[in-house]
């Protein structure tokens, strides 16, 4: 039994982002260990409707899958209540945040603001980031720890009142259907990998997670296989004219060129971290089997959503076909995959948008692939990475022509 947080009252935890994975599983596993739980997020009708409505259910959809309800929570919206947030996060147990690796920076302030208020000798709080991004508890804690510095609170101070671990979260949680109201459908499966380390021996009782002394290869293979294998099916699949990710990996040609991708992940995993090759191609064909759950209506466009978050240095692609590079590795299949991740041109995504201009724009080659991938010409994947853009505004401007 755990005594981190406040053993006399009911333990209670603030998540940031009350979208798909932080209603669908981040929140669902926090209520489930018997938190008091409070949703926080800068979408107004999103708050108000948690407000209005006293519960929701998780929809297991696909083999084995289950319904839960989560209920006796709380949702504050942070864009306008920082007071009670403030006040929410100097009395929790646990800080979770699942609304992007590039708003981190964002929710930083207030939780700062939130460590400062706890009372001296009340527990640890644990801070965690549950993003698709390496080490994203890192980031926050950078964010964090710099807006108590400018707010006067030293670096031991947070040390004294706060914890920062990071985690790798996985589970499916498509984008859901309009008017569907709070209800989240998502795969029957999931994963929650939290370092045990900062928490000092004390760890918090949460049902479903796993503790692990290090989270260095459980984050890797995860981000290298599931959303490397997700986000080829996503591109290759668009480029293709499908629209659910669930078509794409049941086109036979699309699924091969997935299997190459994560052949090529596997042999860096293998190498890097001395996974046992087949334990590594059960985990791949696992993935592949969820990819293709037909009951779960993911899309190609959320999939592939922030393209040039993807295609950047530490992410699914460059990250792991940079290192293969270096080991003097084949990385062909991922750079076909970075190929069709540059044909992204999805309307009401901002950062695809950002993509097809600066393909569009005045940049040398060199210059536009350095940006997008922060590889330069000293890596033995620059010249490789630069005739990938090259192509890609020649398909470009012939296909401007022949409009
Ligand atoms: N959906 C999945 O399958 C899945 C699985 C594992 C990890 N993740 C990761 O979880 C994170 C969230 O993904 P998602 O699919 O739930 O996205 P989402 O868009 O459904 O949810 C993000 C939520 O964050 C909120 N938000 C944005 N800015 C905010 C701010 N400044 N303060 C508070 N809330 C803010 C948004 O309003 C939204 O409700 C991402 O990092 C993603 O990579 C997603
Ligand atoms: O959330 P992103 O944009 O980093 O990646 C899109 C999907 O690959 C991702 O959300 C997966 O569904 C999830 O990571 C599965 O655990």
């Amino acid at each position: 039994m755990s005594s981190q947080g406040t053993s006399a009252q009911a333990k209670s935890a603030v998540h940031f982002g009350a979208g798909n994975i932080g209603r669908g599983f981040v929140g669902l596993l926090l209520h489930e260990a018997g938190y008091d739980l409070v949703f926080a997020d800068v979408a107004a009708p999103l708050i108000d409707a948690l407000q209005a409505t006293p519960s929701y259910t998780v929809h297991e959809v696909g083999e084995g899958g289950r319904d839960h309800v989560v209920d006796r929570y709380a949702a504050v919206n942070s864009a306008t209540d920082e007071a009670e947030l403030v006040e929410r996060i100097a009395r929790a147990d646990i800080v979770t945040t699942a609304v992007g690796p590039n708003i981190l920076k964002f929710v930083a302030p207030v939780i700062a603001r939130g460590i400062a208020a706890r009372p001296e000798g009340a527990p640890r709080l644990a801070v965690l980031a549950c993003e698709n991004a390496i080490n994203a508890t890192d980031l926050l804690e950078a964010e964090v720890r710099a807006a108590a510095r400018a707010a006067g609170l030293a670096d031991e101070d947070v040390d004294a009142k706060a914890l920062f671990a990071n985690t790798a979260v996985d589970r499916i949680v498509p984008a859901q259907a309009p008017g569907g109201g709070l209800d989240v459908r998502v795969e029957p499966y999931f994963e929650w990998a939290i370092e045990r380390g900062p928490f000092g021996g004390d760890v918090p009782e949460i049902p479903g997670v796993t503790w692990v002394d290090s989270l260095g290869p459980y984050i890797e293979r995860k981000l290298f296989t599931v959303n490397t294998g997700h986000a080829s099916a996503a591109y290759f699949g668009r480029a293709a004219g499908k629209e659910k990710i669930a078509e794409a990996i049941a086109d036979p040609e699309i699924r091969a060129k997935v299997e190459a991708v994560l052949a090529e992940t596997k042999a860096l995993l293998v190498a890097k971290y001395g996974f046992a090759p087949d334990e590594q191609e059960g985990y791949i064909r696992k993935i592949l089997g969820r990819f293709a759950n037909a009951e779960l209506p993911d899309t190609v466009d959320r999939v592939g959503r922030a393209p040039v978050r993807k295609l950047s240095r530490h992410e699914r692609f460059v990250g792991p076909a940079a290192e293969l590079a270096e080991r003097g590795l084949a990385a062909d299949a991922l750079l076909e995959a970075m190929g069709a991740a540059l044909r992204f041109d999805a309307a009401d995504d901002d950062e695809a948008q950002r993509l097809q201009a600066m393909l569009a724009g005045d940049g040398a080659d060199a210059a536009v692939a350095e940006e997008l991938t922060g590889l330069g010409p000293g890596h033995p994947l620059h010249g490789a990475v630069v005739g990938l853009v090259s192509r890609a505004r020649a398909r470009e401007s012939s296909a401007g022509t022949t409009r």
